[in-house]
């Protein structure tokens, strides 16, 4: 598990339209499994500018999987269990502003969830109860890496925006589209929630650069949004999300200093350790690994 002064271990989680990472050097396909579910697909490690970079795609290989069924639990266990110590997400996201155009990045800082409570969000609860603080659900320090990298590779970077998640896989009603607009959201998509809780929980810091791939529908009277659109704008925009790669590889300092959310649990499990069930805590084990400790300690 991370600990301060480790080396930088990014995972990329891919969104649509980006499914392979680019350049990795040493690049090597790992299989690996998770107690929580089947993730979406084999992880891609190897190394960018000298760091380690593991990716996963979100809808896997071909894109397979919706937003509603992507195993967002899997996908984050296992890419703690590679070891990472920081989780960029990279998504195509639909605009709520003028202002964010087509082709833009968005360096989300805030989240509002409006998912349908049926996917899995939280790693706890079969016996040991946690309670992480998500007041500010991303990470700033890598947050702000990620947009000086995307302004290195030549995009047009927004620093900050709310992002609502919405359950899909249906594009939103126009009356959707324009109370999220007087929420003061400022993007749409539908895959950072859970994702984003569970990074919180795994003790994962995460940032989420999105790519703006159309304006939702509040826009343009009678029009409906175009997954064909979306697609042609994310297919442009794929090569500049592996330029960020290429320049967040190059930017990462070299020591990797301790982040407040590599220790977020420690102030957030209520259930105490003795009373931690032996099942839970070997299903914990990668993602509160640095807390479980030796197995077997726990109740059975
Ligand atoms: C293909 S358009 C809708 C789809 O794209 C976004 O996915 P991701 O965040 O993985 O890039 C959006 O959330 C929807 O899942
Ligand atoms: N308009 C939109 N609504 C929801 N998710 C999206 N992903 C890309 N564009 C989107």
């Amino acid at each position: 598990m991370a600990k301060a002064g480790d080396d930088w271990h990014i995972g990329v989680i891919g969104g649509s339209g980006l499914y392979e990472p680019g350049a990795l050097e040493d690049a090597q396909e790992i299989a690996v499994k998770s107690a929580f579910g089947e993730p979406s697909g084999p992880v891609v490690t190897g190394r960018i500018g000298g760091r380690r970079f593991t990716f996963i795609a979100r809808h896997g290989a071909g894109h397979r999987l919706s937003p509603s069924r992507v195993d967002y639990r899997a996908n984050i266990d296992v890419l703690k269990r590679c070891g990472v110590t920081d989780v960029l997400a990279i998504s195509a996201i639909g605009s709520l502003r003028e202002e964010f155009a087509p082709g833009h990045f968005v360096v989300v800082d805030q989240l509002i969830d409006r998912t349908s409570g049926l996917r899995e969000r939280s790693f706890f609860g079969d016996g040991i109860v946690a309670h992480v603080p998500l007041a500010d659900p991303v990470c700033p320090r890598l947050s702000a890496m990620a947009a000086g990298a995307a302004d290195k590779a030549g995009a047009t970077v927004h620093q900050g925006g709310t992002y609502v998640a919405i359950e899909g896989p249906q594009f939103s009603t126009r009356a959707e589209s324009l109370l999220y607009r007087d929420w003061g959201a400022h993007v749409i998509g539908m895959t950072a929630m859970p994702e984003a809780r569970l990074a919180r929980e795994a003790e994962l810091p995460y940032a989420l650069v999105g790519m703006v791939t159309d304006y939702d529908c509040w826009r343009d009277a009678g029009a409906d949004v175009e997954v064909a659109e979306i697609m042609r704008t994310m297919a442009a925009n794929a090569d500049n999300a592996r330029a960020l790669l290429a320049e967040l590889g190059a930017a990462l300092p070299a020591e990797r200093e301790a982040s407040p959310i590599d220790t977020v649990l420690d102030a957030a499990i209520v259930t105490p350790r003795d009373a931690w069930p032996v099942a839970a805590s070997a299903r914990l084990d990668a993602v509160a690994g640095r807390l479980v400790g030796l197995l077997g300690e726990g109740k059975a």
